[in-house]
């Protein structure tokens, strides 16, 4: 148990994050009071019951007045109008912080809005589950997973190193990361996988003499881990895409291209290519296993809690 980082913490936005943000600082004994707010009526009422939040609020006002941290758990298409709605009821000397999937958008539309005296450092914890809502949440989500700072220009040191020692406490490996960086870096590793799991799944689908009955059920790993992946919640990832959308083109060009090298290889039995390819694949996943950073399945092995 360590001493609390933050006397008072608030949670807006109560679902996969927020959730699994709540539990793990309880286990850590990180925050002396979470206060929680979201927008719809059920969540909150969810939330009540299952105890998630020390005292959930009625108003993103209540909840947020007299935090030293405030974090933004919603969609990244609402941050801006949120970050709106509780700048006037932010303490002098509060940090606000956020988990969105994107940064530069979330910077541009959440600062403009802070008032002086307010400190703002952005974060991104490279951890999730294809669930969403109060009840999805579990402590162990963070644990050895990177989660990256993105602090802005004025960024106060302070105020870094405390949301630092949050996220180490939750068992967050922090690394900083400038924003368009993490924009690009995130469409290769995150935002483009998705669209392609969303996309196979749509084509299996199109196919519906197959999905009807063959696909479920002799879906082989593969084809599962993309319907795993494309389960995730159209939300959140419908705005992921329409935030990221430099990054996300420019690395969906060049997956196009490659595709089209691998179709060529295909079509004119160019195996030597394949093989090639596939190799030079494997040595990526083998260099991730090696430097300890395969954490394997995001649920632990577990099947986190249905939404
Ligand atoms: N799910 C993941 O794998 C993952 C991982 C890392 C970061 N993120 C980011 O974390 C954020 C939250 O994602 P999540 O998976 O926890 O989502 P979620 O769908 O589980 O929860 C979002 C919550 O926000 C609430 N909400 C939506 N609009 C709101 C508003 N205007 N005011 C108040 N509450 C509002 C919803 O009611 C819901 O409770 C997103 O920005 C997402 O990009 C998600
Ligand atoms: O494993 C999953 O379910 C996830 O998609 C988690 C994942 C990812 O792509 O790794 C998704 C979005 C985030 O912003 C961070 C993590």
């Amino acid at each position: 148990m360590s001493a609390p980082v933050y006397t008072r913490v608030a949670l807006i936005g109560l679902g996969l994050i927020a959730s699994s943000m709540f539990w793990a600082m309880k286990r850590g004994g990180l925050a002396g009071e979470v206060t929680g707010f979201a927008k719809s009526g059920a969540s909150r009422e969810t939330a009540r019951r299952i105890g998630l939040c020390d005292r959930v609020c009625d108003s993103v006002a209540e909840a947020v007045a007299d935090a030293d941290l405030v974090v933004l758990c919603v969609p990244v298409g609402a941050m801006g109008a949120v970050a709106k709605e509780i700048a006037p009821h932010l303490k002098v000397g509060a940090t606000v912080t956020d988990v969105g999937s994107v940064k530069r958008d979330v910077i541009d539309t959440v600062g403009p809005h802070l008032p002086e005296g307010v400190h703002f450092v952005p974060a991104h914890p490279l951890a999730g589950t294809e669930h969403s809502g109060p009840e999805s949440g579990f402590a162990e989500l963070f644990d050895n997973r990177w989660c990256l700072l993105v602090p802005v220009e004025d960024s106060d040191p302070d105020a870094v190193a405390k949301l630092r020692a949050l996220w180490e406490g939750m068992g967050a490996n922090v690394d900083e990361m400038d924003a368009d960086h993490h924009d690009l870096v995130l469409a290769v590793t995150s935002h483009t996988p998705h669209l392609i799991a969303y996309t196979m799944v749509g084509v299996a689908d199109d196919l519906r003499r197959v999905t009807d009955s063959e696909v479920i059920k002799y879906s082989a790993a593969g084809f599962r881990d993309f319907t795993r992946i494309a389960a995730s919640d159209p939300t959140m990832w419908r705005d992921v895409f329409l935030t990221n959308k430099d990054a996300t083109l420019e690395i969906l060009g060049r997956f196009t291209e490659e595709l089209f090298a691998l179709q060529r290889a295909i079509r004119t039995g160019d195996g030597e290519h394949l093989h090639e390819y596939f190799t030079r694949t494997r040595e990526i996943r083998r260099g991730i296993i090696e430097a300890g950073q395969d954490t394997a399945a995001p649920n632990f092995g577990r099947e986190a809690p249905k939404a």
